[in-house]
């Protein structure tokens, strides 16, 4: 495995009642950063957090809050994510009319831009797009819960994106999301990824076994 890779655990599959704590606590067990997994019901069939939960964590950790808006239309919520003390934000391109006008909201709200693939869109739409990204996100599962299976196909666009990363000369992170645990971890991060995003594989076992669990998906095994 590259010693570089990043592990970003999501609350999604944390205990909600205690998000604060929640963060903390992989925060202290050496995660890189915090995904933080936004849904409406509307883009993909799950509701979860806004911007205010988004505010409410900010105190509790210094690690990059790293939120993936699977919301439509995101535009008017950009800047509302921004301000609540999100690091990046993701958007999926079929989430509003203008992928290249959403990106310009996010980097004019000063925080990073990232891209999401859904295991249905082409690659090719973040080629278009690796000059105005920090980030690509490909989706190993379909979005809107946490717990499912990895789909494999996930692997063909990771590699397909790491080519033309380093092709490029782009300083674009690559992250995976979707049914990592250690052995898929591994398989992507081969592949070319180098931010791991895992709910159900860090947070199983409650706090006393997230410092484990986080470096079984580094170690890749
Ligand atoms: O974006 C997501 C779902 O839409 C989540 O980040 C992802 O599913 C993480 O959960 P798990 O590791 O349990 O698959
Ligand atoms: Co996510």
């Amino acid at each position: 495995m590259q010693n570089t890779v990043r592990i970003a655990p999501s609350i999604l599959a944390a205990d909600f009642a205690q998000l604060g704590a929640e963060v903390r606590a992989v925060a202290d067990a050496g995660a890189d950063m915090i995904h933080v997994d936004v849904m409406d019901g509307h883009f993909v069939p799950n509701i979860t957090i806004g911007p205010q939960a988004v505010g409410a964590l900010r105190p509790h950790t210094r690690l990059p809050l790293d939120v993936h808006l699977m919301i439509a239309p995101v535009d008017a919520y950009i800047p509302m994510f921004a301000e609540a003390g999100a690091d990046i934000l993701t958007i999926h391109p079929e989430a509003g009319p203008h992928l290249h006008r959403s990106l310009q909201l996010i980097r004019d709200a000063g925080v990073k831009a990232g891209v999401a693939l859904n295991p249905a869109t082409p690659v090719s739409l973040a080629l278009e797009v690796l000059d105005e990204v920090d980030l690509v996100l490909v989706m190993s599962v379909n979005p809107g819960f946490g717990g499912q299976k990895f789909q494999e196909r996930a692997l063909a666009k990771i590699a397909e994106l790491r080519r033309a990363i380093d092709a490029g000369g782009h300083d674009v992170a690559l992250e995976v999301d979707g049914g990592i645990k250690a052995e898929t971890g591994a398989r992507a991060v081969t592949a070319g990824a180098d931010v791991l995003v895992a709910g159900s594989s860090v947070f199983k076992g409650g706090p006393d076994a997230y410092a484990a669990n986080i470096a079984a998906l580094r170690a890749g095994g």
